[in-house]
């Protein structure tokens, strides 16, 4: 049996999801690692191809998911991308989606020094709720939950809303 959860962390990029990680991992009952996929991708040389003008790699799905495969199945594991639908239905245990103001975000992406057709493409992609539509056709849709990302206190809440989650996860397996 799994040792922890695996929860799926997405939103569009600039919404807060490693913000969110690295707090989750600090207050879970249980212990949870977190894997920025994106990172994971650039440093593991998963990716097809990178795009200078974009600014962005073409992931290799496949090789993508045969290397968390085994990850995934320890559990205690947070997935933290902006895409969810890659991943297979069944490694959820719950999927958040992280959402925010779209004036917000694109300060956020500015900052981050994203070329404009980029950040006009995430803003975009955030204004379409795209990533939430891709959770909700992707898993069933009692995993599925939208939390908003815009102040600090929002990301206190999401943060104490997900560690009661874990903590009714964890008192389900034992009773199991
Ligand atoms: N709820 C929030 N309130 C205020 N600032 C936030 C919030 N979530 C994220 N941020 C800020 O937005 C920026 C992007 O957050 P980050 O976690 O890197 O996003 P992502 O991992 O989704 O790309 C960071 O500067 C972070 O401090």
């Amino acid at each position: 049996m799994a040792k922890g959860p695996v929860i799926v962390l997405t939103g569009t990029p600039g919404t807060g999801k490693s913000t969110h990680a690295e707090l989750l991992v600090n207050e879970s009952p249980i212990p949870l690692r977190t894997i920025n996929v994106s990172e994971w991708v650039k440093e593991r040389g998963l990716y097809e191809k990178y795009d200078e003008e974009w600014q962005s790699y073409t992931v290799d799905e496949d090789r993508l998911l045969d290397e968390l495969e085994s990850i995934v199945a320890e559990g205690g594991l947070i997935l933290d991308w902006h895409s969810c639908e890659v991943f297979p239905e069944r490694w959820a245990d719950l999927v958040v989606v992280l959402r925010c103001d779209h004036s917000k975000l694109w300060e956020r992406l500015e900052k981050r020094g994203y070329p404009l057709k980029k950040i006009q493409e995430n803003n975009e992609a955030e204004i379409m709720q795209v990533v939430l539509e891709e959770a909700r056709s992707s898993y069933p849709p009692q995993i599925v939950i939208e939390l908003q990302s815009e102040t600090m206190e929002h990301l206190e809440t999401n943060v104490a809303r997900i560690v009661e989650w874990i903590k009714q996860w964890s008192t389900n397996q034992e009773s199991s």
